[in-house]
């Protein structure tokens, strides 16, 4: 099996940034919306000039974001993917696409009905984030679904060409279930998290883990 792409997500300061950037993640994400993890897009530009992230592609997560919003981390950081967070709509998504050249991925919480959903968004999307639904809560919750419902998702996307990434309370603990799923991606926070800063010794074991899965599979 192919590596799963991995996503490093909650970025807060330039440590965290300078663990991430030597990773194996292929992915960094930054939070713009509301939440402990919210990061001012002039600071994380100075964090730029001082680690290089040129191999990895930075993905700017936001939940319902207002055009100024959008603009100011738009103008100030070089983003290649916009990850909507939030409850957008098809149309939101559609006129920042008219701008945006880059990626653009579509958060949707696990339900009963999440394919229904994934289907309304997958003409205008390029790829999905399924996280845990939570009441009162967007993300970042370190709370996992029921992944028996992960090879639903996979197909979905696999039959559209979207990219699938799995979210919500992924860990050292139990990355090697998730894993047996065969997921296209994998998108973690609190997980990779200690004290609030990102840990080094918990990606590295991750990322053991998941090499470890690539190698058996093979
Ligand atoms: O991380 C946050 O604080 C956050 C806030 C608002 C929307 C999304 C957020 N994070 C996203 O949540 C998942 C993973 O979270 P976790 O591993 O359960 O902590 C991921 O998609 C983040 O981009």
């Amino acid at each position: 099996m192919p590596k799963p792409l991995l996503k490093f997500c909650g970025i807060r300061s330039l440590d965290d940034l300078k663990i991430v950037s030597s990773s194996q993640a292929e992915y960094i994400g930054l939070i713009f919306a509301e939440s402990k993890r919210r990061v001012d897009p002039k600071i994380v530009k100075t964090w730029l000039k001082e680690v290089d992230i040129t191999a990895k592609k930075l993905v700017a997560v936001f939940v319902n974001p207002t055009a100024n919003e959008l603009a100011d981390v738009l103008t100030n950081l070089p983003i290649d993917v916009i990850q909507f967070h939030g409850n957008e709509s098809y149309e939101d998504i559609k006129k920042v696409k008219e701008t945006f050249v880059g990626t653009v991925w579509k958060a949707l919480h696990h339900h009963s009905k999440t394919i229904e959903e994934m289907h309304s968004f997958k003409n205008i999307v390029d790829g999905f984030v399924i996280d845990s639904r939570m009441k009162g809560q967007w993300g970042g919750t370190g709370v996992s679904f029921d992944w028996s419902a992960v090879p639903h998702y996979i197909k979905f996307s696999r039959d559209t060409s979207k990219l699938c990434f799995i979210a919500g309370g992924v860990n050292e603990s139990n990355i090697g279930k998730l894993l047996t799923y065969h997921p296209q991606g994998i998108d973690l926070s609190s997980g990779i998290e200690v004290d609030n800063k990102k840990s080094k010794d918990k990606i590295e074991r991750i990322e053991e883990r998941v090499l470890q899965n690539v190698n058996i599979s093979r």
